[in-house]
Order: C-alpha cells, then sequence, then structure tokens
C-alpha cells in the first residue's frame, strides 16, 4: 500500500443512504502525499507520454492538470452538461450515484492523437466508460487511463476492454 493510503477517507452516507464516499481530500492537502499520488499516477506514462491527459469533471481535474504539468502534456477538460462553452459531443451514461451525461470540445483533440483518461475514484466505471466512449467518437487514440483509486469490489475492470492499460495507484 502507498505511503498515504491513509489519507483516503471513507465517508459512509456520502452523498446518499448505502453509499461509502472515498473522501481524496486529506491526500491533495498534504504536500507529500499529493506528489506521491501524482507520481505514482504519472509513472506508466512517462516514457511515452501522450499529448494531454484529459480529465473528468470535477475532481478529475486536480489530477489530470498536475499530470500534465509534471510529464509536459496539454490537459483537455470532459465536462458535465452546459459547462463548455464552444461546440461539443456529448455520450450519456448511469453513475453509482446520478449524473448522466459528459461532454466535451469537438475540437479539443486533434484526430489521431495519443490521450489518457484521469479521474480520481473509479467506482462502477460508468463514468470512464463514457468518456472512453467520448474520446473515440472524436477519433482519438486512447492509451489508457489513470485512476488514484479503483473501488475493486465493484469490480469495473470486468467492464473495462481488455488491451486499454487501467493503472490505479490505489486499489480500496
Ligand atoms: O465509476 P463511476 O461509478 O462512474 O464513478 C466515478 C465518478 O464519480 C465521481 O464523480 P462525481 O460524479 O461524484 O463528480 P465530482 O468529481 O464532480 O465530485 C468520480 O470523480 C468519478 O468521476
Ligand atoms: N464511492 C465513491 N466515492 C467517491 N467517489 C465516487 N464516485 C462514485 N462512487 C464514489
Amino acid at each position: 500500500m502507498p505511503h498515504w493510503s491513509h489519507l483516503l477517507r471513507d465517508v459512509p452516507g456520502f452523498p446518499r443512504p448505502g453509499i461509502v464516499f472515498k473522501d481524496i481530500t486529506p491526500v491533495l492537502a498534504d504536500a507529500a502525499a499529493f506528489a506521491a499520488a501524482v507520481e505514482a499516477m504519472a509513472t506508466p506514462w512517462r516514457e511515452a507520454p501522450p499529448v494531454a491527459f484529459v480529465g473528468i469533471e470535477s475532481r478529475g481535474f486536480i489530477f489530470a492538470a498536475a499530470l500534465a504539468q509534471r510529464l509536459g502534456t496539454g490537459f483537455v477538460p470532459v465536462r458535465k452538461p452546459g459547462k463548455l462553452p464552444a461546440h461539443t459531443l456529448h455520450h450519456d451514461y448511469a453513475l453509482e450515484y446520478g449524473r448522466d451525461r459528459i461532454e466535451i470540445h469537438v475540437d479539443a483533440v486533434p484526430p489521431g492523437a495519443p490521450v489518457v483518461l484521469v479521474d480520481d475514484v473509479l467506482a462502477t466505471g460508468g463514468t470512464l466508460l463514457a468518456a472512453l466512449a467520448l474520446l473515440r467518437a472524436q477519433g482519438a487514440d486512447v492509451l489508457g487511463a489513470a485512476v488514484l483509486v479503483e473501488l475493486s469490489a465493484l469490480d469495473a475492470r470486468a467492464r473495462w476492454p481488455q488491451g486499454v492499460p487501467l493503472h490505479a495507484a490505489l486499489r480500496a
């Protein structure tokens, strides 16, 4: 287990009864833990970095932006509906507790550009799968995905396509 794993906080009953929320804010607040977490997420992509890390709103932004700075790449946001100002593509999906649509600017990623998807938590996998479909529909070359925490019990990996690397800094 990474040395910062104790800073991941379980919050039972948030945002709804029955959900145990993985709160990453204590990891972010600790300089050494945040740096180590970003380094762990960066390691698989260091040899051959993508053109951009694609962060999923909102907690995914934190790690995608940090990875982009660390490896000298661009950052592209995938956002909730109605937030992006220019022409967008969208994809609908189901989540452990809500939201059902993500959007990206149609011109955010050049055709064939290698990108890596980034989020903080992988739960059911619905969000990351939706992002994969969205980026592929846009013509991007999705090298893989990086998440801080994978909730193994929900078995999102079973739904994730084989051959697309999915790296988690921590499995909980
Ligand atoms: O694997 P899944 O079941 O799809 O769940 C994971 C998603 O849920 C959380 O986002 P949330 O909707 O809470 O948004 P936030 O980042 O703005 O808090 C998390 O940041 C992931 O994006
Ligand atoms: N249990 C959970 N904790 C934190 N973020 C989540 N996103 C989806 N499920 C989650």
